[in-house]
């Protein structure tokens, strides 16, 4: 039986893995962070060394964009410093860290999609203080498998889907970026991927970096679009912009979409696409 500690649990990713979690034999511990704060070191060594932790899935991180230009010391907190705290806790107790990590660690100006062994080149402080949390993770010699994924969303926590939901059934017009290209990627999706890695033991000899995301790419605009059309939100117009015309300081990836070809030759993974995922969070959602 191994024992899991999964951090950041009621974010998007961590209620995913709790979901699944329950229908495990083995021994998954979550904790969000009012039990356990990853920015104290101490209290992550005693989590992981006296748990007797095999695996820990880290699912805590600072998102807010925006945000992290003004904070930028408690961003590099939660995604550097506190990364490093459980990359060390791992390496002292011989566990394996799996690390979720992030599309913005590239610059978008690539025209074919990125894998594991493109140049990283973060345009602002989450995508910096993300890639800081990687190069941790390395330095700590722990056994690890850094997960970079994109554009999240769930029926749980804050996302662009539920932004979308609720624009769209208030206004009569919207306008959204058509200038920046990815793919949508649905916690469930990925956490079903780490919790299939983590049960089968299959991480073990695998370490390294991978990518993952659901399959085909858009527009945040044409997100914006499949999400109004599969809620029904007919009255509202979505139109395009440039991200220029849109009001925040950080400049994003222009082009973001991850190539998954590693983690599908070396795990197995199957992945559906953007927009099948998508009508599944949104039955579950009206479920909820
Ligand atoms: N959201 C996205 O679009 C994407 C996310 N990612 C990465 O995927 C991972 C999961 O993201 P997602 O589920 O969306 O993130 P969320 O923002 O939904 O959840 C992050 C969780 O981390 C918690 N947290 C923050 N600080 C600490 C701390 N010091 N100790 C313990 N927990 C803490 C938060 O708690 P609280 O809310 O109480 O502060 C929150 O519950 C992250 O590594 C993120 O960088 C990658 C690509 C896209
Ligand atoms: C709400 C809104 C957003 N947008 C734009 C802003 C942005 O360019 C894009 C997406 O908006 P978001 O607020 O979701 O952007 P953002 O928070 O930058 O999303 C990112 O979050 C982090 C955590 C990641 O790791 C990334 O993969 C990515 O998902 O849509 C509009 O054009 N119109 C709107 O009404």
């Amino acid at each position: 039986m191994r024992r899991i500690l999964v951090t950041g649990a009621n974010g998007q990713l961590g209620s995913a893995m709790r979901l699944l979690g329950a229908t495990s034999r083995n021994e998954y511990r979550f904790t969000d962070v009012a039990e356990l704060d990853i920015t104290d070191e101490e209290a992550v060594r005693r989590a992981v060394c006296d748990g007797r932790i095999d695996v820990i899935v880290n699912c805590a991180a600072y998102t807010n964009v925006d945000r992290a230009e003004e904070d930028e010391a408690t961003a590099d907190r939660i995604n550097r410093l506190a990364v490093g705290n459980l990359a060390r806790a791992a390496a002292a107790a011989d566990a394996t860290l799996i690390h979720v990590s992030t599309d913005y660690v590239f610059s978008g100006d690539a025209n074919r999609p990125y894998n594991e062994m493109c140049e990283t080149h973060p345009l602002g402080v989450y995508g910096r203080t993300k890639l800081a949390g990687e190069a941790e993770v390395e330095h700590s010699g722990c056994k690890s498998l850094i997960i970079r994924t994109a554009w999240l969303y769930s029926e749980f926590g804050h996302n662009f889907l539920k932004t979308m939901l609720r624009l769209t059934a208030e206004r009569d017009r919207l306008t959204v970026v058509f200038d920046q290209t990815g793919t949508p990627t649905y916690a469930g999706d990925l956490a079903r991927t780490i919790f299939d890695i983590v049960e089968s033991g299959a991480y073990a000899g695998r370490e390294g970096v991978y990518h993952f995301s659901n399959e085909g790419v858009c527009s945040w605009y044409d997100f914006a679009h499949a999400i109004a059309a599969e809620a029904g939100h007919t009255q509202c117009t979505i139109e395009p912009c440039h991200s220029s015309e849109y009001p925040s300081k950080v400049e994003r990836p222009a082009y973001s979409v991850l190539d998954k070809s590693k983690i599908k030759t070396t795990f197995g993974v199957g992945i559906p696409h953007w927009m099948e995922s998508l009508k599944v969070c949104m039955k579950n959602l009206k479920n909820l």
